[in-house]
């Protein structure tokens, strides 16, 4: 099995080495899976895990204070699942997963999603802070919940650019070297066995957006995508990546017989020529070949691939 994986794209952190281990770690146990579809959950499953990236445990703090979780899923054969906007889900993967293979639809949200994930054990009690975040949050002084014009005027500066990291432009880092802001550490992986390809991203979205706000993670060929041809998985200012459909653009050039590596930079050039924000992508073709690309200052990947395009 073929897995490449991603951290996030945004800024660069000080000590990466915790974080590529993990990474490293996430993609030596989606290899030992049978199935692509099941080495994308692996990987992702312990990105999901750790608290040192932007989904499942350290996600993200919506504006009414709580972590929503979003993951979407696709195959070569053109199945979908993705699963929106769930608080309490660690493994988001694993709810995109259910929609995929359980039910006639492609996408849930909200309270429908953590219902189907309960009624399939997976678990929809987690505690999805961390350490990080709930020091971050309570430096945070939102206007009331149901005050939803003050809620929108507090956040509106946040949006309209790139995750970055540090929205308040205060620069500050945290110290296990994540971004302070805690929303550019997105995760996803694309897997091959030679035969068939999926790619995943899962997210906790982005920090102190308006409660219910669903990125580009959980929608068809804007944070994920895949074909015959290989698979994406984008990360980076949301609302800018569903303007362009950025995974999806990579794997057309793919399709239209760009190696992998040139496919990424194509697509994140054109992202960037269209949008003027920041993001990242990492392909992987039907041969397991691998390639990355993004115009943040980095990006930490994790790559078991037949060939580094690159
Ligand atoms: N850092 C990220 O990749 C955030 C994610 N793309 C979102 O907008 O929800």
């Amino acid at each position: 099995m073929y897995v490449i994986a991603h951290g996030g794209a945004g800024s660069a952190i000080e000590d990466p080495e915790p974080r590529q281990a993990v990474l490293d770690e996430a993609v030596a146990a989606g290899r030992d899976e049978q199935t692509p579809l099941d080495a994308v959950v692996e990987t992702v499953r312990v990105l999901e895990s750790s608290p040192r990236f932007n989904a499942g445990v350290g996600g993200s703090v919506q504006s009414d204070g709580v972590v929503r979780t979003d993951a979407g899923v696709m195959t070569s054969d053109r199945r979908v699942g993705a699963a929106s906007s769930m608080p309490g889900v660690e493994h988001a993967s694993e709810v995109a997963r259910l929609v995929l293979e359980e039910t006639p639809h492609v996408c849930l949200s909200g309270v429908h999603a953590v219902d189907l994930a309960d009624a399939y054990d997976v678990a929809v009690d987690a505690d999805l802070w961390s350490e990080r975040t709930r020091e971050q949050w309570a430096d945070e002084e939102p206007p009331a919940r149901d005050d939803i014009r003050a809620q929108l005027e507090w956040l509106r500066d946040d949006f309209g650019g790139a995750p970055e990291g540090d929205s308040s432009g205060d620069g500050t880092e945290s110290t296990d070297g994540s971004d302070a802001h805690h929303e550019s550490d997105t995760v996803g992986a694309v897997a091959t066995d030679g035969e068939t390809v999926a790619a995943l991203t899962s997210t906790g979205g982005r920090w102190r957006a308006l409660a219910g706000r669903v990125g580009d993670v959980p929608q068809v060929g804007s944070g994920f995508f895949c074909t015959h041809a290989g698979g994406a998985s984008a990360t980076g200012a949301g609302e800018d990546i569903v303007r362009v459909t950025l995974a999806r653009r990579a794997v057309d050039h793919l399709e239209l017989g760009r190696d992998a590596q040139s496919a990424a930079e194509l697509a994140i050039e054109e992202f960037e020529d269209i949008t003027e924000s920041s993001a990242g992508v990492v392909v992987m073709d039907a041969e397991g070949r691998a390639g990355s690309a993004f115009n943040s200052d980095a990006m930490q990947t994790g790559r078991h691939a037949s060939e580094d395009t690159e």
